[in-house]
């Protein structure tokens, strides 16, 4: 099985943005935002009698102007709804990077969209998402993400959808998440031990930031690897908050010099400026020195 640290460990999911496949401008400005990837949806920012021409946009961007340098993800309505079949072929047809199931209940969700895939030699690049979003996706987080084995290991990462989850559990949008973050959790936790990443919930805040922030950090904290979000302005808190400190670059350079040093060749602890450092810190070490270099790249390339 993955283990956590051998889980593409050097793929970037900071900041991941909605663009609703209706609207034109937005798709237009996906190309210039400094998002780590884009999630092209298809399903509640769309009206029912848009539905074709939005996959009839997908499939015009995609051929024609595809995104470059980020991972392109395409959410579909859910498996119960007419418009699956329709989303699922233009997924198909477009060939993203990754499918993003909405409200996830079980295992046969992930089984049955693999099998889709299958027959349709999308396999070989195309992965699937999973919105963890309702309260039976969230009591069965740890069966789904262990579905991912048995679903030709196509299962990639976890996306909060809290949105949804209050409405279905009633309960209410306060600062600090308190009565969500045991649900919050439980979605890290199912995530980790299969070697998914997890992406935390939308904030619907755009105009003022203050709680956002708030909300980015504490995410952090948690240990997602980003955040879902709806606006370009939500970006660059995203990525500040996901991404590495010059403080944490700097540990984590000093850790790595400290097991290169021929001194400590043979020790698996060390005393580190009067700090314990086992190799399990080096492995750490070297997985946030492997995305800040993604994270370098990127921004050399943007800027
Ligand atoms: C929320 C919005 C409807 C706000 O739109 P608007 O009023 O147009 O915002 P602004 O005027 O501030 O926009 C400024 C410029 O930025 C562009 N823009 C805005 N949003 C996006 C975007 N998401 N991607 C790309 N570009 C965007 C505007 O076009 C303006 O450009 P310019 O013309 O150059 O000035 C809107 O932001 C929006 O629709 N957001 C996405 C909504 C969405 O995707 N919803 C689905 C995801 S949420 C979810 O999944 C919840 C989850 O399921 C759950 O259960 O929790
Ligand atoms: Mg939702």
């Amino acid at each position: 099985m993955k283990s956590i640290n051998s889980h593409h460990p050097a793929r970037l999911r900071r900041s991941v943005l909605s663009v609703p496949a209706i609207n034109a401008r937005a798709l237009e400005k996906a190309h210039g935002l400094a998002c780590d990837a884009v999630i092209f949806d298809l399903e509640d920012s769309v009206a029912p009698e848009k539905k074709a021409e939005a996959r009839e946009n997908l499939r015009r961007f995609f051929a024609e102007t595809p995104l470059s340098g980020r991972e392109a993800i395409i959410r579909v309505n859910g498996l119960d709804t007419e418009f699956f079949a329709e989303d699922m072929a233009a997924v198909i047809a477009c060939r993203p990077d990754a499918v993003l199931l909405p409200k996830v209940d079980g295992p046969d969700d992930i089984q049955h969209v693999a099998d889709l895939l299958a027959e349709s030699d999308a396999t070989e690049s195309l992965r699937i998402w999973a919105m963890i979003e309702t309260p039976r996706g969230v009591l069965n987080a740890a069966a789904i993400a262990g579905s991912g084995r048995t679903a030709g290991g196509l299962l990639d990462c976890f996306v909060v959808g809290l949105n949804d989850l209050r409405k279905e559990t009633g309960v209410l949008p306060e600062p600090g998440r308190t009565y969500l973050v045991p649900f919050l959790m439980q979605v890290i936790l199912a995530a980790r031990a299969y070697g998914l990443d997890a992406i935390d919930s939308v904030s619907n805040e755009f105009r003022v930031l203050d709680a956002y922030e708030t909300e980015c950090a504490q995410g952090r904290a948690m240990g997602f690897d980003g955040k879902m979000l709806i606006h370009p302005a939500q970006i660059d808190g995203a990525n500040r908050h996901f991404g590495f400190s010059a403080e944490a670059k700097a540990e984590a350079k000093a850790i790595v010099a400290a097991f290169a040093d021929p001194a400590t060749a043979g020790l698996n602890v060390i005393n580190l400026d009067g700090h314990m450092v086992e190799r399990l810190h080096l492995d750490q070490a070297e997985r946030l020195l492997a995305k800040a270099q993604v994270i370098q790249e990127r921004e050399g390339k943007t800027a």
